[in-house]
Parts: structure tokens; C-alpha cells; sequence
């Protein structure tokens, strides 16, 4: 199957199940809101798995793997918070035949299955700070419509639990995470973010207080939560009592955090780079950074234009760059050439009779389709040149097009125009409760409540007597159920 049937900017939806699919990243699975993630979409988590566990190494967080299953009670035991979420919470309740005793829930999230332990583990303040992460699976029975990548019953993340002594090391760590999910979003996947803090009504109920990444969608023209990095204060080493015995020999409650990001970062990229012709893949996260494709002439000497493919594809692996080739004959170049964009591979190598007989490849971008010419000699130094300059486009593009759809407000009527034109609105405010659920229940429309997406820590001047305290907030159409961590 070539080419797109949907346009970007007709149908957003469709197009975006088409991409995921025609790119081979996702096949449907006959249960809703679950995908099979196929080595397109994998191999991406991967390179991102890749950085960001190296990142954390340095943070010297340690990796464990607790169970899949939680009981009941411990499940209950943050049972102030969890109400909300009671209802995606999913269980096993048989064996075969038999009935098991008391159900079992399926970790929607990890704390309760950790916490007691943490509790068994620390003792004295020689065994803080701890630092536990995992790479793991996790479920969650919404309702809400699915989205590939965006919005599944279970999906993979990291999650990072820890627990110090104090809360200025708890607050520290908090933002050396979020720092590490902008470099994930902004460095490697392209896509520009917002770090800030999310309102008492966004933030996770168990915790003191949430910051997060958050994106844009222009398209959609709503926000969409990228990655999390709670402080959880002390609410949990209350629950779970995890004390440990200070140096005065006083026992006292840990501080903790936990953080995470998940597999919708990948969705978040689809959306925002992806074209008419398929996905535009970051050459940071391309599983092929480089195809080249073989360009046969009627009587041209095939072997000679494969040779000239092998060694172009040995040369670029050489030297760090993931190239791979295209040299089937069942297909034609043109076919190829669709199949290649459709996948978003960042660059395409073609060599042809004349190519080989000038000592020269031609190199077309997938971004902007710009299509040189270059001699054979200097090939990694420019292919290497080209894939940051793809980079770099893709950043400031979809920056450019996030900062366009940005609408600073100032009074109730442009807030409500703003929301209407599908904008990122940025407005003064109060970070009042009852006013946050107020703005929510008056703009209940067909696009979608407005929610806030946090209060940014880079603050824009603000006008003389505009009622505002915190700075402030990022608003946008509501995506229902946007926390996905
Ligand atoms: O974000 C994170 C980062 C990683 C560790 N967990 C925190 C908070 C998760 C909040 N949450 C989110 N969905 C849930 C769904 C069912 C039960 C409980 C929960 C729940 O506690």
C-alpha cells in the first residue's frame, strides 16, 4: 500500500492512525486500547532507553524489578488519592477455573508495591538516599478514546522512586529529572516543551507537588503532558511508615519523589513532525538514519551499482551512522522511495549508473526533500552534516509553528477566543482551586474543557495590576485524561 489516504490538516485522527500503521510501528491488536509495538516503534524506545538510562546511571539510581500483581489492601492503603483512579485500576480474579481468593490488581503504577519494602529496607540514614528505577509495563482500563501511543491500556514507561533524607535533596533530584525528560523531548524526539508546575487541582492527589514537560499539538490545538517528576514530601513515608534514624539518632520520615515518562513520547513526535507522506523520523531517534537505494539502468551493470550500495552502507555503519540498503529488485525505485519516506527515514542515497561513473551519490532530505549531489570522498563528513542540520530544522520548525499558536491573554473574552482558535493560551492566574474548576465547568464545549498544563518557570513580564501571584499558566483544550503517568 503507497501513499497516505488522509491529509494531516483534513482529518488529524485518521491521518495519525494511518502514519503509526503504514510506518510499521503499530499493528491494531484485537483487544481496544492495546497495540502491538512493532522494531519500528521499539527501536526508537530503545535509543531513548538508551540515553536515558546512561543519564541516570550518573544519578546513580539503581535498577530492580518489582512484581506486576499488587493486592488488594496494599492497593487500598493510598486509598485518599486513589478513588480517582479507582475505576482503571484492572484485577485478576481466577486461575483456570478456580476463583482466586482475593482479587489481585495489575500495577496501574508502582508506589504501593514498592513502598513497603522501602519501608523494610531503610532503617538508618546510611541506607538514604535510595534509588530505585524501572523499565516496565503498566495498566490502565480507560475509557476515554484510545490512541495509539497517545492513550492505551497498558503502555511502557520508566519510573523512578526515591527517597532522601531531607526535602532540599528531594527538590534537587525533582528537577535534574525534568531537565533530563526536556533533553528526551527537546534534543532527541525534536519536539519543543514547557517545564513548569502543575495547579493543586493537575498535580498527582498523593503527592506535595508535580512539575512536568508539557507539548503541543497545533493541529489539535491542544496540550498533551509529555513526562512527570513528582515530590511526593513526606505523604507516602506516612503511609507506608518509611522512617529512618538520623544522625542524632532521632527517627524521622524520608522525603521522596517519583518520576516518569512513557511510550505516548513517541506518539507526541508522530504528531508533530509526520507529513502527507508519512512519518518524519529525529535522526537522534531513526532506527536507519540512511537507506540507499539501488538505481538499476535497463542494461547497467547491476552488480557493480549493488557493490557501490554495500560499501556506502559499510562506510556510513563505520563510522556510527545507522545506514542500511534497499537493493531488492522485486521493487521499483519509485515504490522504494514512497515505501523509505513513508517510514520516515531522515536520508535517502541514491546510486545510479551515472553516480557510480562521476564517483557520486545523490543524497535527498526527508524534511524539506532538498536533493545534492556529493563525491563519494567526502560522504561521511556530509552525511553526518546533513543529519544534524535535519536535527536542528526539525526543532526550530515545530517550535516555530508551538510558539505561533501561543496567545497571551489578559481578560476573560480573549481566553475564550484564544481557546475557540485552537491556541496555547498564556494567562495570569490566581492558582485558585474553585476558580481552576470554575474555568472548567464554563468552558465545557464541543473542543473540550480548558485544563491548565502548568504554571511555566520561565515567566514572561507581567502588566501592572493583572490579578496573578504564581506567574502565569499554560491553558489549553482539555484532553480528558491527560495524566498518562
Ligand atoms: O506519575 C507518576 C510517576 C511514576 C510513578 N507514579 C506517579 C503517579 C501516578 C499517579 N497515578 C496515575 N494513574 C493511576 C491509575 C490507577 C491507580 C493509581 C494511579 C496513580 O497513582
Amino acid at each position: 500500500k503507497l501513499g497516505m489516504a488522509y491529509r494531516k490538516d483534513d482529518n488529524f485522527g485518521e491521518w495519525y492512525s494511518e502514519v503509526v500503521v503504514n510506518s510499521e510501528m503499530i499493528e491494531y491488536y484485537d483487544i481496544s486500547g492495546c497495540y502491538i509495538l512493532r522494531p519500528w516503534a521499539m527501536e526508537i524506545w530503545e535509543l531513548m532507553k538508551e540515553f536515558f538510562d546512561a543519564e541516570i546511571k550518573k544519578l546513580k539510581l539503581k535498577p530492580y524489578y518489582f512484581p506486576l500483581f499488587v493486592t488488594e489492601n496494599v492497593l487500598q492503603k493510598e486509598k485518599d488519592h486513589i478513588e480517582g483512579f479507582a475505576p482503571e485500576v484492572a484485577w485478576v480474579t481466577k486461575s483456570g477455573k478456580s476463583d482466586l481468593e482475593a482479587p489481585i490488581a495489575i500495577r496501574p503504577t508502582s508506589e504501593t508495591v514498592m513502598y513497603p519494602y522501602f519501608s523494610k529496607w531503610i532503617r538508618s540514614h546510611r541506607d538514604l538516599p535510595l534509588r530505585c528505577n524501572q523499565w516496565c509495563n503498566v495498566v490502565r482500563w480507560e475509557f476515554s478514546n484510545p490512541t495509539p501511543f497517545i492513550r492505551s491500556r497498558e503502555f511502557l514507561w520508566q519510573e523512578g522512586h526515591t527517597a532522601f533524607a531531607n526535602k532540599e535533596e528531594a527538590d534537587e533530584e525533582v528537577l535534574q529529572i525534568l531537565e533530563l525528560y526536556r533533553r528526551i523531548y527537546e534534543e532527541f524526539l525534536a519536539v519543543p516543551v514547557s517545564k513548569g508546575r502543575k495547579s493543586e487541582v493537575e498535580k498527582f492527589a498523593g503527592g506535595l507537588y508535580t512539575t512536568s514537560v508539557e507539548a503541543f499539538i497545533p493541529n489539535t490545538g491542544r496540550g498533551i503532558q509529555g513526562a512527570t517528576s513528582h515530590c511526593l514530601g513526606q505523604n507516602f513515608a506516612k503511609m507506608f511508615d518509611i522512617t529512618f534514624e538520623n544522625e542524632k539518632g532521632v527517627r524521622e520520615m524520608v522525603w521522596q519523589n517519583s518520576w516518569a515518562y512513557t511510550t505516548r513520547s513517541i506518539g507526541v513526535m508522530v504528531m508533530t513532525h509526520g507529513d502527507d507522506k508519512g512519518l518524519v523520523l529525529p535522526p537522534k531517534v531513526a532506527p536507519i538514519q540512511v537507506i540507499v537505494i539501488s538505481v538499476p539502468y535497463k542494461d547497467a551493470d547491476t552488480t557493480a551499482i549493488k557493490g557501490a550500495c554495500e560499501s556506502t552502507v559499510y562506510t556510513l555503519n563505520q563510522s556510527g551512522i545507522r545506514a542500511d540498503q534497499d537493493t531488492r529488485e522485486n521493487y521499483s525505485p519509485g515504490w522504494k522511495y514512497s515505501h523509505w519516506e513513508m517510514k520516515g527515514v531522515p536520508l535517502r542515497i541514491e546510486i545510479g549508473p551515472k553516480d557510480l561513473a562521476n564517483k557520486q551519490v545523490r543524497i535527498v532530505r526527508r524534511d524539506n526533500g532538498a536533493k545534492v549531489d556529493i563525491p563519494v570522498t567526502n560522504l561521511v563528513e556530509d552525511v553526518k552534516v546533513l543529519l544534524d542540520e535535519i536535527q536542528k530544522n526539525l526543532f526550530k520548525t515545530a517550535q516555530e509553528r508551538r510558539d505561533a499558536c501561543v496567545q497571551v491573554v489578559s481578560s476573560w473574552d480573549e481566553f475564550t477566543t484564544a481557546l475557540n482558535n485552537k491556541r496555547l493560551i498564556l494567562a495570569p492566574w490566581c492558582d485558585e482551586e474553585e476558580v481552576e474548576k470554575d474555568v472548567k465547568a464554563r468552558t465545557k464545549g464541543e473542543l473540550g474543557a480548558a485544563k491548565t498544563l502548568c504554571t511555566p518557570f520561565e515567566q514572561p513580564e507581567l502588566p501592572e495590576g493583572l490579578r496573578s501571584d504564581e506567574g502565569r499558566s499554560k491553558a489549553s483544550g482539555a484532553e480528558r485524561n491527560q495524566n498518562q503517568a
